[in-house]
């Protein structure tokens, strides 16, 4: 480096040379959290009797799911050949909702550790994550983790990733991230292997966000890699999606706890903290440079978040209403991906609906609202988003399979995914019927080794979002992986059902539905809703319907519940408690038209789990 400059470095900063920033890409569960807080033992950044399981998952449903949501940042010391490097752990969230993220993250990093599970080998998550890593120009160091395991087949395993990368099986290293076995090595090996970060430290400050999170205490804590030039505290900033300018209040790296800096330059990576209160002010993806001496242009790949699937999320109790809505208000100050509106439906009465990235967020975020709000929450099926054309060339983007349009339709599309699923290969029959099933296409397949195969397929993501994970887990006996990226969208033949009780619509029950699939929907749904619904003093009719053409029908048959029935002799006061009981009961009723429906009956039905059922037909 010129003399000059590392005059530009802020006073502190590291020269791009020591600096190697890298990310660790695992499939679920082979251990990708367990090695990075081995690293950071063993580096001495925290301490042994501070580490708790999983230092750097901080929220607690992701230290109980065991699964990393948001990426984070740590700085770590190392010394080798008698030089200090700093060496940046970027840690990617692993589902594949959150794949926008991984890939910012990958951005910020000259380098992978691709760790894999020395007992199960290669998985669906780790094939898609490197091949992310690779349209990054990422370095690949490869380990195989889990080697302390009885169970574990080095050998085999390391001549798989060996083919699929294209290096030796001698250069896959073996670590254990439990035992600490190979930890050092690997790190030697990410300093030796990885190139420094290239930047030019004179031109105008360009820094890219791959994370941002909502701090109770502190607003929003901005993480940044520097590309060019520097950032420094009292500096005006500029994002440059939105051309925005913040103040910086305070700049940093963590380490893992927040430790303020004089500025940051070329190729390091750390936290901004601008006072915002929302992250969709600081938006992952986005450049930040200085508001004096601006960039022309920002660093390229800024996508906004795009929610996948909606979902109807309402209070089993219809107080909660204002509750629900100030929860939303706060989960959004922490996640960029979350939209919402307020819904009212006949059957469920006053809601929203929401739109979430995948299945895995719609889960967390009604958790987080049930948990962390105590709210009680009913969730429609979830639906994934329609374009219409119609015939006068209108386009309607539909959210809610109630609005989806009748009639004059000239085209439906719908989005979808690019699926890579890997499994023993004696299961590719099953894995077939599925998808096709599924109206899945074929892209091609491949053989990992003799016994282990990977297919590629082009699903619609409606399909997936109903119940394809499942299904697939069940078809190979668990031992299929998935992994899938979203694709674009297709022309669909698709229809509305809706479902009538006593000939009116039960919003919440409308799907929009293959038209193949129309009548199978129509008929699940009727029966279902015979089974639920009690009899009433008169006849109800449950129908399905294709707009004004029925599809399906099943009839509920008239009388009235007597609760006194098994009443014998004449206690008045229990006879008087029986038919209290009663009208309490009838409080939880929903009225569709004139015919009375339990609340449990309508979660029962929209939820995709028997027990529902059962539970509230008793
Ligand atoms: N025997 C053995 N078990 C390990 C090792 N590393 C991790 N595990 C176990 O494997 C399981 C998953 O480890 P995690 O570190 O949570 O996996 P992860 O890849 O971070 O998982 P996600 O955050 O869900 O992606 C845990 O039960 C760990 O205790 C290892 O080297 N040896």
């Amino acid at each position: 480096m010129s003399p000059q400059a590392s005059q530009a470095l802020p006073p502190n900063a590291t020269p791009p040379a020591q600096i190697r920033n890298f990310c660790i890409i695992a499939h679920i569960d082979h251990g990708k959290s367990t090695l990075a807080d081995r690293m950071l033992q063993i580096t001495g950044v925290v301490e042994a009797r501070q580490m708790r399981a999983q230092y750097l998952d901080r929220m607690d449903i992701e230290r109980e799911r065991g699964i990393t949501i948001k990426s984070q940042a740590v700085r770590i010391p190392w010394e080798q050949d008698g030089q200090t490097y700093c060496l940046n752990m970027i840690d990617t969230p692993g589902h594949v909702d959150f794949t926008y993220e991984v890939s910012r993250s990958l951005a910020a990093c000259e380098g992978a550790v691709l760790l894999v599970d020395a007992a199960q080998g290669i998985e669906a998550q780790t094939l898609a994550n490197l091949y992310l890593a690779m349209e990054n120009n990422l370095t690949i160091i490869p380990v195989l983790n889990k080697i302390d395991l009885p169970a574990a087949q080095p050998e085999k395993y390391a001549e798989e990733i060996a083919r699929l990368i294209g290096c030796e099986p001698e250069d896959v290293l073996q670590v254990s991230g439990k035992t600490g076995a190979g930890v050092e090595e690997l790190i030697d090996e990410i300093v030796a292997k990885l190139p420094p970060p290239v930047g030019d430290p004179d031109a105008p400050a360009r820094a890219m966000i791959f994370d941002s999170v909502y701090d109770n205490y502190r607003g929003v804590v901005t993480y940044v890699r520097v590309v060019d030039g520097d950032l420094n505290p009292r500096e005006k900033i500029v994002m440059m999606s939105t051309r925005a300018t913040h103040e910086l209040l305070e700049i940093g790296v963590s380490s893992p706890e927040m430790h303020p800096s004089k500025g940051l330059g070329v190729g390091e990576v750390g936290y901004l903290i601008t006072g915002v209160k929302d992250v969709r002010q600081s938006k992952v993806g986005d450049t930040v440079t200085n508001a004096g001496k601006p960039a022309d242009t920002a660093i390229g790949g800024y996508k906004d978040p795009n929610p996948m699937v909606f979902s109807g999320l309402y209070p089993l109790d219809g107080s909660d209403y204002p509750t629900l809505r100030d929860a939303l208000d706060k989960l959004k100050l922490n996640d960029a991906a979350l939209v919402y509106e307020p819904e009212t439906s006949v059957a469920l009465g006053f809601g929203f609906r929401c739109g979430f990235l995948g299945l895995l967020h719609l889960e967390i975020v009604r958790e987080r609202l049930e948990r962390e709000f105590n709210l009680d929450l009913i969730s429609t099926q979830p639906n994934v988003v329609y374009e219409v054309t119609m015939d006068d060339g209108s386009e309607i983007i539909v959210t809610n399979p109630s609005e989806f349009p009748y009639g004059k339709v000239s085209e439906v599309r719908e989005p979808v995914v690019k699926a890579t699923i890997l499994a023993p290969s004696e299961f590719i029959g099953a894995i077939m019927e599925l998808c096709q099933s599924k109206r899945g296409q074929l892209g091609g397949m491949d053989y990992l080794s003799e016994d282990r195969v990977e297919l590629r397929y082009t699903l619609p993501l409606a399909e997936i979002v109903f119940g394809f994970f499942d299904q697939l887990k069940s078809k190979t006996r668990g031992y299929a992986s998935l992994d899938y990226q979203e694709s674009g969208d297709q022309v669909a033949d698709l229809v509305k059902v809706d479902i009538l009780l006593q000939g009116e619509a039960v919003d919440a029950f409308s799907a929009v539905v293959h038209k193949d699939r129309a009548y199978a929907y129509g008929n699940m749904m009727a029966g279902k809703l015979k089974e639920l619904i009690p009899r009433q003093q008169f006849e109800v009719p449950i129908q399905a319907a294709i707009g004004a053409r029925i599809i399906a029908r099943e009839t509920i048959r008239a009388i009235r519940k007597d609760v006194l029935a098994k009443c014998y002799g004449g206690d008045i006061s229990r006879k008087r408690k029986l038919l209290e009981k009663q009208k309490e009961g009838k409080k939880r009723m929903k009225n569709i038209g004139t015919v009375e429906v339990p609340q449990e009956a309508f979660i029962a039905a929209l939820s995709s789990d028997d027990d529902a059922v059962d539970k509230a037909k008793k």
